[in-house]
């Protein structure tokens, strides 16, 4: 296939940072966690952000000197400030453990090398040419909280993604449980990855072998089950139960935080992801790229309300904030299921 010394990369590189999160969000302390200075929309943020973010950009850099542009969602500017050292220390010592972990790397970076790794991801992407689109940690917030969230890798090639590496560490490799996801399973932390006409497969984290994975056949709503986001704030719960109910949705909305939303559609878990952010709201591409092929690989559609693809041309948010949709196979869903990009 064409991309697949990338998506070998990709798939390395969002294992690496995925155990890095794993190994932060079981020792989680308060200084770990950070709020983002003058956004808009505040977010926290913490070390395993960071460290996934230049563990991540490490790696691509060195499998593809020279051909490099990546689109990541954070920057060095809070950890440049008085006051930051200790944290960059501590980000600095995770990212060293995981690159040596891994045995192909053979470095020390020092807290400048971590936070110019992290800046490599300022780039502004477009139609042209090769983009990498990273969320090094998608779903903060139930990071935080202790439950999904996702590392999302994507390649885009003139404006389309053309491969994606999924990473849910806290997702149970059977969909059992996933009706409540705080329901705690041993065996979790599932990788999925795909490859534009290469269907998508899934895979332990801990790297054994993959598995093909499709959507759900479900094609009577009533049968159906929805995701949305778990926070309220990120999408408009009374809207997509509205929209359920008016499909003849039965189920309750299976609330998850992340890409991890995806991951568990591209498989089969529901049939349904609804996404309405509040007013205003733009989205960005690193919190659907690598998500949107894991789905139409799988068999799924991922498009807006008027059926529209997404479009990942247009930089590193999307234009407008039109409402958009994704789901299964089939037809009548599509038409009903939203996002909004
Ligand atoms: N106001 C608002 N509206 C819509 N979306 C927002 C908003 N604020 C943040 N975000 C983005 O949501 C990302 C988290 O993904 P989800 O919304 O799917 O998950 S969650 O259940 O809400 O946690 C989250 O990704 P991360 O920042 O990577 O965690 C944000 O990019
Ligand atoms: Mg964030
Ligand atoms: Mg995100
Ligand atoms: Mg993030």
């Amino acid at each position: 296939m064409a991309y697949d010394k990338e998506l070998t990369a990709a798939i390395k590189a969002a294992s690496l940072a995925a155990r890095l999160c794993r190994k932060v969000q079981k020792g989680l302390v308060q200084s770990d966690v950070r709020s983002k200075s003058g956004r808009r929309h505040q977010s926290p943020v913490t070390v395993a952000d960071y460290g996934s973010q230049a563990l991540v950009s490490f790696v691509l850099q060195q499998e593809f000197p020279g051909e490099f542009s990546l689109i990541a969602e954070e920057d060095s500017n809070d950890l440049r400030k008085d006051g930051a050292g200790a944290i960059v220390e501590r980000i600095t010592e995770l990212v060293n453990d995981f690159l040596t972990s891994d045995g192909s790397y053979n470095v020390t970076l020092s807290p400048e090398d971590v936070l110019k790794a992290i800046d490599s991801g300022k780039s502004e992407g477009g139609s042209q040419g090769r983009h990498w689109v990273l969320d090094p940690v998608d779903g903060t917030k139930g990071f935080v909280r202790g439950d999904q969230y996702a590392v999302a890798l994507a390649l885009l090639d003139r404006g389309k993604v053309v491969l994606g590496a999924l990473a849910c560490p806290n997702l149970p490799l059977t969909p059992t449980g996933v009706a409540d996801p705080h329901c705690r399973k041993d065996e979790v932390g599932c990788l999925f990855f795909a490859e534009v006409g290469g269907g998508t497969y899934m895979q332990p984290l801990d790297g054994s072998s993959a598995v093909k994975v499709q959507v759900s056949g479900v094609e009577n709503p009533e049968e159906a089950s929805f995701f949305e986001s778990y926070e309220a704030a990120h999408s408009m719960h009374d809207l997509s139960s509205l929209i359920a109910q008016k499909l003849g949705v039965k189920a309750a909305p299976i609330r998850m935080d992340s890409q991890v939303k995806y991951g568990a559609l591209s498989r089969g878990d529901g049939s349904i992801y609804l996404r309405f952010p509040r007013d205003g709201y733009r989205e960005k591409i690193w919190d659907h790229a690598a998500g949107s092929i894991v789905v139409t690989e799988a068999g799924g559609v991922v498009t807006d309300a008027e059926g529209n693809p997404l479009d990942f041309s247009r930089g590193r948010k999307s234009t407008e904030p039109v409402p958009t949709s994704s789901s299964t196979k089939n037809s009548s869903f599509n038409r009903c299921s939203y996002v909004q990009f």
